[in-house]
């Protein structure tokens, strides 16, 4: 079986009920891993999981149109990884989380895929047409209701509670995202 690690930043607690939702669907298909960003600090043991991955899917709120600082901060502690070049090759993909429908979630998204890109990976993008935005948001079947293609976007306020939002579309979306990255990943390793 693949294995997959779904690596996030999560400030209170939507894009982590994301991470979650992912981690459902790539595990139709994988064996998942889920950390955060701050559970893996800087390079040491605990990137172990990141290194024998088959792919790692990346999350991050979207902060003022672009990935969260700790998720930044990940970033720049990878430099010492894409020096080496060690995730050559392995599947990525990403999926956002943020208040507004838009928000700049395309943004955050294209940050991860130049993240992946930079360190030689493979990203896979979310393959399926939009959804209808006029649709009820807790319609589980409306996969892809906010038309975002590069990964996994999910809207939720601030002030909302994780487990009222996001929605059940957006959960949906999600868990496509890790199935397809999971049915990838076997794939590619055949
Ligand atoms: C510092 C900060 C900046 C934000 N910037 C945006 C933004 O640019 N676009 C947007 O739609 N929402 C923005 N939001 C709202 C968050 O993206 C939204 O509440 C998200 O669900 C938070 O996810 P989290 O609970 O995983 O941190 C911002 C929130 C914070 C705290």
């Amino acid at each position: 079986m693949p294995k997959i690690v779904i690596l996030h930043h999560s400030g209170y607690g939507h894009t982590a009920k994301v991470a979650e939702a992912v981690a459902d669907g790539a595990r139709e298909g994988a064996e998942v891993t889920v950390l955060t960003v701050e559970e893996i600090g800087e390079p040491g043991e605990a990137w172990a999981p990141l290194h024998e991955a088959d792919a790692i899917i990346f999350g991050s709120p979207t902060y003022i149109g672009s990935v969260s600082a700790p998720f930044e901060a990940f970033v720049d502690a990878a430099s010492p990884i894409w020096a080496e070049q060690k995730w050559k090759d392995k599947l990525a993909a990403g999926f956002t989380c943020s208040a507004c429908l838009g928000g700049d979630k395309q943004s955050t998204l294209q940050r991860m895929q130049v993240l992946a890109m930079q360190h030689g990976m493979v990203w896979v993008g979310l393959g399926l047409l939009p959804g209808r935005p006029e649709h009820p948001c807790d319609d589980a079947g409306n996969l892809n209701r906010l038309g975002f293609f590069a990964g996994a976007a999910a809207q939720a306020g601030q002030e909302a509670p994780p487990e009222e939002e996001p929605m059940a579309a957006d959960l949906a979306t999600a868990r496509h995202l890790g199935k397809r990255v999971a049915e990838w990943a076997a794939r590619v390793a055949r």
